[in-house]
């Protein structure tokens, strides 16, 4: 994989003069100019329709943002990927999620090792799942088992907890919970809401050494003990680690540990092991047909051309808005409850992945990285942060997802909800100018006087880009596609801001920081800070007293 500096390309400086000319781009009228605009950028695959025809671009721009992933020799960084080269390298470690979903038949020779691993352990949690769900592993009391508590964060809480809720219409009789916060409070609402004595705890933590879920697992062990017996913590404590050790340590019995590997990383987590709480909760044939929906979107980012490539111009429109138009955000907006979840799973996947600013050369960046990612489903969002995006003084590009067919027959609500999915997207486009907007208020029944008071605050100025995506229904294999579809498109944002996608050295400061004041709060210390540190310690101290 080369580092190259995406500033020192010739489409680089391309883009920037493209920028200049493009100032005055107008999107109406590019349609009205246009006739196949929408046609144009429109890209169709399998059950994927990804129009990105009302973004700020002309087939021209598109053609320069190509030559950038070009120059920056994308094409060979994807072969590196998906061969299994150590390219998360401040880690010295492959980056081979994709593995965990490659047919063994399909496994190219350099990758079939890790595609094995990965069988074998998928393997044995599917042999693992069906036997609680048909009752054959039972509780200690020899009851099935009802409830799952699952105890992770991170990559192992935000991925599972996202799946699960999107495939709520595909949830068997089993009750699942999710501890992932170190707060007391939230592991104990959780405990008052379930029975031990028929409850399954899944441990999920690749290194088994986050503070928040060792002690979360240590609390509810204890609570377990008391309420049951130390004797039945064996059946009813299950770990998914790559570090088998600390997980045997913590007691859980051998044969209980599912194996994850460290060439995947926890934001990347949830097809392996990782999501052993998803498929108790929603069965092996629906979690197999995720890793399916993923494994054909994995092919498409392969083997697609780069301007038919969904994860490549979604990435190099990104890039577009976060260097060139200098956008500081991207809003997800999914019109679904389903997927409500998603954009908290996926500020983990991508700020933690790209909000780098040192280069893979080991230098600080010049330029934007990473990008900040926020959102809310629609239409809940439209009644809340939309404003901002209609008139405000930022420029936010939006993703709309939606699935054209409803899970449930409620043909009023569904052609409601893909109206406003739809609308939200033309009139962000269309805005409305002064003329449209004096003409509605004389509608109105208002007077010359009142018109004109009115009419600046009426005024939207449009040309607010969108992408819109809308896949035919929400099953699992669509929703496998469309978490690789965001994987990959880090992945491409990564490679040509030439920064580690794969690390996260911030967030292990963050934890060493804490273990220091944790210590000083243990031991009642609040000297040694800065005044407004040592006032807060000594605060808490006051209430607590
Ligand atoms: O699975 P683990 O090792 O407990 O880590 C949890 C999370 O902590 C991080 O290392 C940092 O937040 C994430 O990358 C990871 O998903």
């Amino acid at each position: 994989m080369k580092n190259i500096d995406p500033t020192t390309t010739n489409a680089w400086n391309s883009l920037k003069a493209h920028y200049d000319n493009l100032k005055k781009f107008d999107l109406k009228e590019a349609f009205k100019n246009s006739p196949d605009r929408a046609q144009e950028f429109t890209i169709e695959f399998e059950d994927f329709y990804v129009d990105l025809s009302k973004n700020l671009i002309t087939p021209a721009t598109r053609e320069v943002l190509i030559d950038l992933a070009n120059e920056c020799k994308l094409d060979e960084a994807i072969q590196s990927y998906f061969d299994g080269e150590k390219i998360n390298s401040t880690e010295g470690r492959e980056v081979l999620h994709t593995a965990l979903r490659t047919p063994l038949e399909k496994a190219d020779s350099n990758i079939k090792s890790y595609v094995k691993d990965a069988q074998a352990s998928r393997e044995k949690m599917f042999t693992y799942v069906d036997q609680v769900l048909t009752g054959e592993i039972t509780a200690a009391n020899g009851e099935k088992f009802d409830t799952i508590v699952n105890i992770g964060i991170g990559g192992s809480d935000l991925g599972p907890v996202m799946i699960y809720q999107a495939l709520e219409a595909y949830h068997n009789d089993l009750k699942l919970h999710f501890v992932s916060n170190v707060e007391g409070d939230h592991v104990m609402e959780t405990l008052k809401k379930i029975d031990p004595a028929t409850t399954l705890f899944v441990i999920v933590s690749k290194s088994f050494g986050t503070q928040e879920t060792l002690t979360n697992a240590t609390t509810i062990r204890n609570w377990f003990k008391e309420q049951v017996n130390e004797d039945a913590v064996g059946k009813h404590f299950i770990a998914v680690s790559s570090n088998v050790d600390r997980a045997v340590e913590f007691g859980v019995a051998q044969d209980n540990i599912f194996p994850m590997f460290d060439w995947v990383g926890g934001r990347f987590s949830l097809w392996s092991t990782v999501g052993m709480s998803v498929a108790l909760g929603v069965g092996t044939s629906n979690f197999q047909h995720l890793l399916n929906g993923a494994h054909a979107m994995d092919e498409h980012f392969k083997d697609a051309e780069f301007r038919d490539n969904i994860p490549v111009q979604l990435a190099l429109l990104t890039i577009w808005y976060n260097n060139f138009f200098k956008a500081q955000s991207e809003a997800i907006i999914p019109y679904t409850q389903y997927l409500k979840e998603l954009p908290a799973y996926l500020q983990q996947a991508i700020m933690e992945s790209n909000g780098k600013s040192i280069s893979r050369d080991g230098i600080p960046i010049n330029y934007e990285t990473g990008n900040i990612v926020w959102g809310e489903p629609g239409t809940n969002s439209q009644h809340a942060f939309f404003q901002l995006i209609h008139q405000g003084t930022k420029l936010i590009p939006a993703h709309f997802i939606a699935f054209a067919k409803a899970k449930y027959q409620q043909p009023d609500h569904h052609n409601k909800l893909i109206a406003n999915f739809i609308a939200q997207t033309e009139a962000l486009m269309n805005g409305k100018t002064r003329e449209e907007a004096r003409e509605d208020l004389k509608e109105s029944g208002k007077t010359a006087d009142e018109i004109s008071k009115l009419l600046p605050f009426k005024v939207f100025p449009g040309n607010r880009p969108t992408t819109t995506i809308m896949i035919d229904e929400l099953t699992p294999a669509s929703l496998g596609k469309l978490v690789a579809m965001y994987e990959h498109k880090i992945f491409v944002e990564g490679i040509i801001w030439n920064v580690y996608s794969y690390d996260q050295w911030g967030v292990e400061l963050g934890k060493k920081l804490a273990d220091t004041i944790l210590n000083d709060i243990e031991t009642s210390k609040s000297d040694g800070h800065d005044a407004s540190t040592t006032a807060l310690l000594n605060k808490f101290y006051s209430v607590n007293r």
